[in-house]
């Protein structure tokens, strides 16, 4: 797991709260630090605590106990609980939430008034353009499609000028295509906008596209947190995830095959070929690959269907003797990418820690 240490850039959560309702009774209790920059993505199933923990974070739960820090400013702890509208936060939930009789100008206008702090021109022109909406200022709600609604309530919860930003599943209600159409302005906006933001999901997908850091709930306590890759390419991945174990690269295209369809991406010295969705060269991609994607070979199989097979040294294994396959970390040229095989190969193999392997790459998925 990757070890913050405290500073003036990270977030600290370390409270617990109980929530009664008639006899039944929810405890979160979180224990978290966390960068102010980027997206923490706080995934979990239905009832984890996901929406709980942000509501913590965000004032609206007033009997939470502990000490909630943000950077230098301490928004809880015995003596102090900051007000919520003086935590100056900027919210997406799952329904847009515009007001109705208003276009889409109103509806900025309004965040405008409410904002913590005076917004220039220059602000609304770069929060729009963002976004995309220009075009879409005199139409009504009703007149807007699922994905462009939130696409204005993510413009509004930005105009208000936040501290930090919280989105509570804000693609939930948006078929698959709406949400391809939004999930890339998301994924410019901690860029463009160096404010932190907390994304709650259940969908591991978004979370492994999004987010730079995760924070795991189960039943109101936290059973992973780390860096992307610490939580997804590691046995730290709660059960109910573990065919989702994987490793996130971040990489750039190099090169294009227009014979077949193919373009070469690049990361750490590394190269992987990926089918071509006209991808420019030079683009920043994000990679996902899905540890039961990999196998591994003590020789490099050229013989072989498999395009993309990377040579390195195992750097680690890790075994959950309940469980028929264990993990092996590949360490790559300044990377590493992460199998997930059967304990039975590991044996017949001998693999062991400091080996040559090779990983072969059964199918990588460009995830923006
Ligand atoms: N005001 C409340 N009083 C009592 N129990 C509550 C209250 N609010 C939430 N709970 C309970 O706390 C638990 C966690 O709820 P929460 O909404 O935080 O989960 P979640 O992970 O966000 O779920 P989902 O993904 O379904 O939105 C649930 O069992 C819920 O019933």
């Amino acid at each position: 797991m990757t070890q913050i240490n405290s500073t003036s850039s990270t977030i600290i959560a370390n409270f617990q709260i109980s929530l009664h309702s008639g006899s039944q009774v929810f405890e979160l209790s979180v224990n978290s630090e966390f960068p102010s920059t980027g997206i923490t993505a706080i995934l979990g199933e239905s009832g984890s605590g996901k929406t709980t923990l942000l509501r913590c974070i965000a004032g609206l739960e007033k009997s939470a106990k502990g000490l909630l820090k943000v950077g230098e400013t301490t928004w809880l702890d015995d003596k102090h609980c900051v007000p919520t509208y003086e935590r100056e936060i900027g919210y997406v939930f799952q329904d847009a939430r515009l007001f109705e009789h208003l276009n889409v100008q109103g509806n900025l206008q309004f965040a405008i008034k409410r904002s913590h702090e005076k917004v220039q021109k220059a602000f609304y022109a770069e929060v729009i353009n963002a976004l995309d909406i220009g075009h879409l200022m005199q139409h009504k709600p009703d007149q807007l499609s699922g994905g462009e609604k939130q696409r204005v309530a993510i413009a509004r919860a930005l105009l208000v000028k936040p501290k930090m930003l919280i989105m509570d599943e804000p693609l939930a209600s948006l078929d698959n295509a709406r949400k391809q159409d939004v999930l890339p302005y998301l994924a410019a906006l901690q860029n463009m906008f160096h404010l932190p933001v907390l994304y709650v999901s259940h969908s591991t997908d978004e979370v492994c596209r999004l987010a730079d850091h995760v924070i795991v709930l189960h039943q109101g306590k936290v059973v992973a947190q780390g860096g992307i890759n610490d939580v997804f390419a590691s046995t730290q991945l709660p059960h109910i995830y573990k065919q989702e174990t994987s490793t996130i690269i971040k990489a750039k295209i190099i090169e294009k095959d227009e014979r077949w369809h193919l373009v070469k991406a690049e990361f750490d010295g590394n190269t992987l070929w990926l089918q071509d969705h006209n991808q420019a060269i030079g683009k920043a991609v994000r990679l996902r690959i899905i540890a039961s994607d990999v196998s591994l070979s003590l020789q490099d199989e050229k013989e072989s269907t498999i395009l993309n097979r990377l040579e390195g040294r195992i750097g680690g294994i890790e075994i959950d003797k309940k469980s028929a396959t264990a993990l092996v970390t590949v360490d790559l040229m300044n990377s590493e990418v992460v199998a997930q095989v059967t304990r039975k190969s590991i044996d017949d193999l001998f693999l062991m820690v400091g080996m040559k392997i090779w990983a072969q790459i059964k199918s990588v998925a460009i995830l923006a």
